[in-house]
């Protein structure tokens, strides 16, 4: 029997059906403080509706899902989880085009919202290290005062994790973050992503198989809504039935 004391995600059991057709079926998962956890699995496994779940954008039919060993996730709704202190990376990059790096993460910082506060707001020394600091983790900080724009596709991505770190999660989750990166995008991606979860608890969704094994976490195999195997990707990729249902197609 597992607990949901010293844990950072704890899903139990958790089932969700559309129109019938099991996309989540008891689904058991734990993430730990500062652990990474990356998923693979074939189409349709349901890697994006369980995120989905965590986020509170669709609510399953049954299960306990828990955040912090002790927060009902399927209590809230999507704003209020973000709050709690999860984060959630979209494949598609979206950052403020128009406005510098700098900017763009000064604007995801956590700080008082209302007219007020946004008009007379500038940014405190405690800000600038921030910033700084965050600049540094996504390896932007000699691209600091260039637009948005003119980033490659790999360090627009990078941005974006940046503005969620700005947020202060506990929990990350992010989903195929790799895809149309350079080779060396990619490996310098599974760098940060690992210093990241140094302190926080990361959720990586990926097909690249290279990039899984750079980032040196336990794996999880989804098919069918279900974990059908899990380890280390050794572990996982020697797995008969997966390599059935996927790396073998
Ligand atoms: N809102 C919805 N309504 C109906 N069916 C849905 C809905 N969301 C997901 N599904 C179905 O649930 C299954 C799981 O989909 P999901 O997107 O979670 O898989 P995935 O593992 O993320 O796949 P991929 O690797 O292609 O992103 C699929 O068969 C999908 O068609």
């Amino acid at each position: 029997m597992s607990t949901a004391s010293d844990t950072m995600l704890y899903l139990d059991g958790v089932s969700v059906a559309f129109d019938g057709f099991k996309a989540i079926n008891n689904l058991s998962i734990i993430v730990k403080p500062a652990e990474m956890l990356a998923i693979i699995g074939p189409n349709g496994a349901g890697k994006t509706t369980m995120m989905d779940i965590i986020t509170g954008k669709t609510s399953p039919d049954a299960g306990q899902v828990l955040f912090d060993g002790r927060t009902d996730l399927t209590k809230l709704d999507e704003a209020a989880i973000a709050n709690l202190g999860i984060g959630r990376k979209f494949q598609k990059p979206t950052v403020f085009e128009s406005h510098t790096v700098w900017d763009n993460l000064e604007m995801a910082l956590k700080k008082p919202r209302g007219i007020f506060a946004a008009l007379f707001y500038t940014a405190s020394d405690a800000d600038v290290a921030r910033i700084t600091e965050i600049l540094e983790t996504v390896r932007l900080y000699a691209r600091k005062d260039e637009l948005a724009a003119n980033l490659s596709h790999g360090q627009k991505q990078w941005l974006e994790i940046g503005m969620l770190l700005a947020q202060d999660p506990k929990l990350l989750l992010v989903d195929e973050p790799v895809a149309g990166m350079t080779d060396s995008e990619t490996e310098e991606t599974a760098k940060l992503l690992r210093e990241i979860a140094t302190t926080r608890s990361v959720v990586v969704v990926e097909h690249d198989m290279s990039f899984v094994r750079d980032l040196g976490s336990r794996v999880i195999c989804l098919a069918e809504g279900s974990v059908l195997a899990e380890g280390t990707l050794d572990q996982v990729s020697a797995n008969p039935v997966v390599i059935e249902r996927y790396l073998g197609r």
